[in-house]
């Protein structure tokens, strides 16, 4: 393809991105492989560059562009080789007009710009949230030492206990050390969040929403395989991948547990009051992902942000009702929103006296309310919000 082919071809991907944004249909990623197996003249080259454009383009507009055009032209704005590349050629765009329009810049929509200002994020933190995410590892200390593992490539040690860090792109699928179940790829403010559950061996602990089972493969490795690991999710497909991810760490301890909306409770009754600890890695509008995920700031409402903060005041609810008395609840979301975050886990402590708020010894983040906040800017890592509570 040529580059102006490449161009125009992102722009049609654009649109196709634009409207099930709007739709709140496939996301970016899916459409983009569903576009590359239909259109096989499209070499790797030529898919490595588009999907450069497609995510610069949805990374340099704040609010959903009307059209990929306005959002690619977004982009030629800030690089004349790009705009030199709307020549009218076969398959390139056309020129760009006189006067035509760009889409809005920024970090997001309007809404979500005051929301984070109010929390707190604005200036350069707001900004670091679009930056590219480096290549997290965690070393599954069920297999291997961090010390005595060796890789195909250079990786620098995190802050996390068992963490490395290596640069975006590297092919760590194809490593017999992914393949095999040595490594793991986690982001290092995930991987702080399970060192935040101080998971013992022997220990119950409830993985309230495992989803995929990311965080709970950390917490098998820190209980060194021993005691019980109830990994549980609302959703089938996400659970689902457990089970083989779990087999390829060496993971022995899991129970995987699927819940019916509305019925959590019934399904872990015979846990009640017995957890040592229950990790709640609720679901949120996913603020602090923006790096891994831009196109989420197009798809997140008022509406949907008021439901996820309903959802999470109830699995805090249930959370506490399955510990043990002296059990300790850890509360953690992937967003920058205090009313999902600080403000959230505030309420709770409220409605729940009994709860103490625990410090955590975390070795980066900064203090927000009664938990720790890491933030791309700050710290490297995706936006986390991490708390614990304990009821004596
Ligand atoms: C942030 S994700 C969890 C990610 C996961 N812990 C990991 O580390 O990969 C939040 C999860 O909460 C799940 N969820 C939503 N509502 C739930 C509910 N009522 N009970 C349990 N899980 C729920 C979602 O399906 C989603 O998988």
């Amino acid at each position: 393809m040529t580059p102006a082919a490449r161009v125009q071809s992102s722009i049609e991907l654009l649109d196709l991105i634009v409207l099930a944004a709007r739709s709140q249909a496939a996301p970016a990623d899916r459409i983009l492989a569903d576009w590359f197996r239909s259109h096989r003249f499209a070499g790797s080259k030529d898919r490595r560059a588009i999907r450069e454009l497609v995510y610069r383009a949805i990374r340099a507009c704040g609010p959903i562009p009307s059209s990929g055009r306005e959002a690619m032209l977004r982009v030629a704005e800030e690089d004349r080789e790009l705009a030199g590349l709307f020549d009218g050629s076969t398959y390139g765009p056309r020129p760009i007009d006189a006067g035509e329009r760009a889409a809005a810049g920024g970090v997001a929509p309007k809404w979500l710009v005051d929301r984070l200002a109010a929390s707190g994020i604005s200036g350069a933190e707001a900004e670091a949230l679009l930056d590219r995410a480096p290549l997290d590892l965690r070393v599954n200390t069920l297999k291997v030492q961090r010390e005595g593992l060796e890789l195909p490539e250079a990786a620098t040690q995190t802050d996390a206990p068992n963490g490395l860090r290596l640069v975006p792109g590297t092919p760590v699928e194809q490593w017999d050390a992914y393949r095999d179940g040595r490594i793991e790829i986690q982001d290092t403010g995930s991987q702080l969040a399970c060192h935040a559950v101080h998971a013992q061996p022997g220990e119950i602990i409830v993985d309230l929403c495992a989803g995929g089972g990311g965080k709970t493969l950390a917490l098998a490795a820190a209980m060194e395989n021993r005691g019980r690991l109830i990994a549980s999710d609302t959703d089938r497909a996400r659970l689902s991948r457990l089970a083989p991810r779990a087999e390829r760490a060496g993971a022995d301890i899991i129970e995987a547990r699927l819940l019916d909306p509305g019925k959590e409770t019934e399904a872990l009754a015979d846990v009640a009051g017995q957890a040592d600890a229950v990790l709640i890695d609720a679901p949120c509008s996913g603020t602090g992902t923006w790096r891994r995920n831009p196109e989420a700031r197009w798809r997140l409402t008022d509406a949907s942000l008021a439901r996820l903060c309903s959802t999470q005041r109830e699995l805090l609810t249930l959370g506490a009702h399955l510990l043990k008395p002296g059990g300790r609840l850890i509360y953690v979301v992937c967003s920058l929103l205090d009313e999902e975050g600080a403000a959230q886990f505030g309420r709770f402590l409220g409605d729940n006296i009994a709860f103490k708020p625990q410090a955590l010894s975390l070795p980066l983040g900064v203090p927000r309310d009664s938990g720790t906040r890491l933030t791309p800017f700050h710290d490297g890592t995706d936006g986390f919000f991490i708390a614990c509570a304990v009821q004596p």
